[in-house]
């Protein structure tokens, strides 16, 4: 364990910045003024420092240009020059017909210079990924998402079968359900109609970016979500359902098979079920991990079908799995084409000169916007209605790739790259006023698509102007005036969006993700900081059973003993958690739950709270 004044004795050319010095005097403040405390948490507290120090030690190996980047003068505003830059660096997929624009982000030559070394470390880093490596060291698994549209990729035989055996399967129920082969056992339609999807994060993002981006006006089976733990959202979704939740099919989605919500969202949709006199078991399909609490349900009552998750699979990169291909294919989606489009750029990201591989381009100007620290927000921009959900499905694929506490070498560096947007030109009379004028904290992808209608569909609103050409014309419009504001941009265009572009600009941005992870050197395949949300979240509901008890053994008594929040406390055996326990009463009370027997929520000291029920079972439990 490095030593106070070993860590502080730095080289003089590595003077630790300002902050890490006062972090190092409040250490010698804490080892002096409680000489008693207990050693170990000391140690932590020495630890703690000597990663940020070597944090900053390490980021100061950060590319020179980048030092000198706040002093770069404006951006290149010659038209000639900029043509030129738009020239030399377009980047062109012929056979995707997608182009990658990023003269309006303003890296200099100098810099993919300094950054060559890094991106021949994230280049190796990939192809001992597709090799099968322990790309994810923290949980010890493979990274497998690139084998689902190549599988002959996988590095064992069995796996291979398991993607390809998957896949038939996926094609194979989709075709019977749209056909009526597999039908519901009592709907007025004779098949199913609906789908009803249950899963969250990456078992509900990919999807919903699919569905909206690729859904046919009249697909064979109608999908609606429930991706959350809200009664209203649930109860809303069913109430839409009606009769039709006779042909409903519940496609409950999990990798873990115990993810909360989903759980929750199961059970009221089995209870509906149990309403409506309807047999869920004969109406749900599972998508899980083998043996997961979810699969064993499943498969122990019987359901219709199961469809197996990989743990070489993360949840946000998982479109390209039964979680995405199944929805997908039972509303009419070309699961193939999208499948394609995939693997045509995993193709194209495999090529080790950074301007003429798209991902490393995209990786390359969020190193340079962002500092390699995420100083830069990215705003996704899609000029496309039925892309609105690509913003929303990319924060879960960076943010929880890239959203890291410490990297691959255990320095705190609290990375991040932060993504927001919707969709132009409607989020031009939100806040692109901030954008253009506002304070500076962004850089925009613009996603732009070529083709604005089906052939033979225009209509010009005006002589010789159509809807579309206004569109285009905004995109271009609010491209300019923010770069003439020194707003950089990056402008991703496809023809149209099939099936086989979306799979491309799926695989396009994970391996993008995967690329610039290995530039800051972070592991981008877990996410440990999710699992501290739901432990509090269990904390929480262990504290309201025990308030409940409390309660319920004050409401039991002759006569009924309502309670303070300090006597709910210290009947807990919880004081500290007094402010937690006052909003569990609140909430309670809310729902009629708890009755105020004195006060208000309004004025916590006031409050005197009771149950209205005893429960004399709950008593003796
Ligand atoms: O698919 P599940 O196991 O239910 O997990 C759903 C989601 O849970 C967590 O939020 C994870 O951080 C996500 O990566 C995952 O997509």
């Amino acid at each position: 364990m490095a030593s106070i004044s070993g860590i502080c004795s730095s080289s003089p050319s590595l003077k630790p910045q300002k902050p890490l010095l006062r972090s190092i005097h409040s250490l010698r403040r804490d080892s002096l003024a409680f000489p008693t405390r207990s050693p170990p948490k000391l140690a932590d507290r020495i630890q703690s420092v000597a990663r940020e120090i070597s944090a900053e030690l390490s980021s100061s190996s950060k590319p020179e240009i980048l030092k000198k980047k706040e002093k770069i003068e404006a951006l290149e505003k010659d038209p000639r020059a900029l043509w030129r830059r738009y020239v030399d660096w377009l980047y062109q997929h012929k056979d995707l017909g997608l182009l990658i624009d990023v003269s309006r982000v303003g890296f200099s030559d100098e810099f993919v210079a300094e950054m060559e070394p890094r991106f021949r470390g994230a280049f190796k880093a990939m192809e001992e990924l597709e090799k099968g490596a322990i790309a994810n060291p923290d949980e010890g698994r493979m990274v497998g998402h690139y084998w689902l549209r190549s599988p002959k990729l996988a590095p064992k035989s069995s796996l291979r079968s398991q993607i390809e055996n998957t896949l038939d399967a996926v094609c194979s129920f989709a075709n019977d359900v749209v056909s009526g082969k597999i039908k519901p056992p009592t709907s007025p339609e004779g098949r199913f109609t609906q789908i009803l999807s249950v899963g969250i994060g990456g078992s509900a993002l990919g999807p919903q970016f699919v569905a909206e981006a690729l859904a046919p006006d009249n697909p064979p089976l109608k999908i609606r979500f429930i991706d959350n733990t809200d009664p209203a959202g649930i109860d809303h979704q069913i109430a839409q359902l009606g009769d039709e939740l006779a042909s409903t099919l519940v496609i409950v989605i999990s990798k873990s098979g115990g993810t909360p919500e989903t759980r929750n969202g199961l059970l009221e949709v089995q209870k509906a079920f149990r309403e409506a006199g309807l047999e869920f078991a004969k109406q749900g399909v599972a998508i899980t991990q083998e043996n997961s609490l979810l699969d064993n349900t499943a498969r122990i009552e019987g359901w219709l079908a199961r469809f197996p998750m990989f743990d070489w699979v993360g949840g946000r990169t998982s479109e390209m799995s039964a979680v995405g291909l199944l929805p997908a294919a039972l509303q009419g989606i070309d699961i193939r084409e999208m499948l394609a489009g995939a693997s045509i750029m995993d193709e194209a990201n495999r090529t080790t000169v950074v301007r003429n591989n798209p991902a490393a381009l995209l990786a390359l100007c969020w190193y340079w916007a962002s500092d390699g620290i995420g100083s830069k927000d990215m705003v996704v921009l899609p000029y496309k209605d039925s892309l609105l959900l690509f913003s929303r499905y990319l924060q879960q694929l960076v943010m929880e790739s890239i959203g890291k506490e410490f990297d691959l070498d255990g320095n705190r560096v609290n990375q991040g790259l932060t993504v927001y947007g919707n969709k132009g030109s409607t989020d031009q009379h939100a806040y692109i006023q901030q954008l253009r004028e506002g304070v500076h904290n962004f850089f925009v992808t613009f996603i732009e698509v070529l083709r604005d209608r089906p052939p033979g569909h225009d209509w010009e609103l005006e002589p010789g102007v159509t809807c579309g050409d206004y569109l285009f014309g905004m995109l271009q419009g609010t491209r300019s005036a923010l770069y003439s504001n020194n707003r950089e941009s990056i402008t991703v265009t496809v023809q149209e969006v099939t099936p086989r572009s979306v799979g491309a600009l799926i695989a396009l941005y994970e391996r993008a993700v995967g690329i610039y992870a290995s530039l800051v050197n972070i592991n981008a395949y877990h996410q440990p900081g999710v699992e501290a949300g739901k432990k509090a979240a269990g904390e929480v509901l262990a504290l309201q059973k025990r308030v409940l008890t409390v309660l319920n053994e004050a409401s039991c008594k002759e006569p009924v003993e309502p309670l303070t929040l300090e006597e709910v406390a210290e009947r807990c055996h919880a004081p500290e958690d007094i402010e937690m326990i006052y909003k569990v009463v609140a909430h309670m009370a809310a729902n009629d739950r708890a009755i105020i027997a004195e006060g208000s929520c309004g004025s916590p000291r006031s409050l005197k709270v009771f149950i209205g029920e005893c429960n004399v079972d709950e008593l003796y439990a």
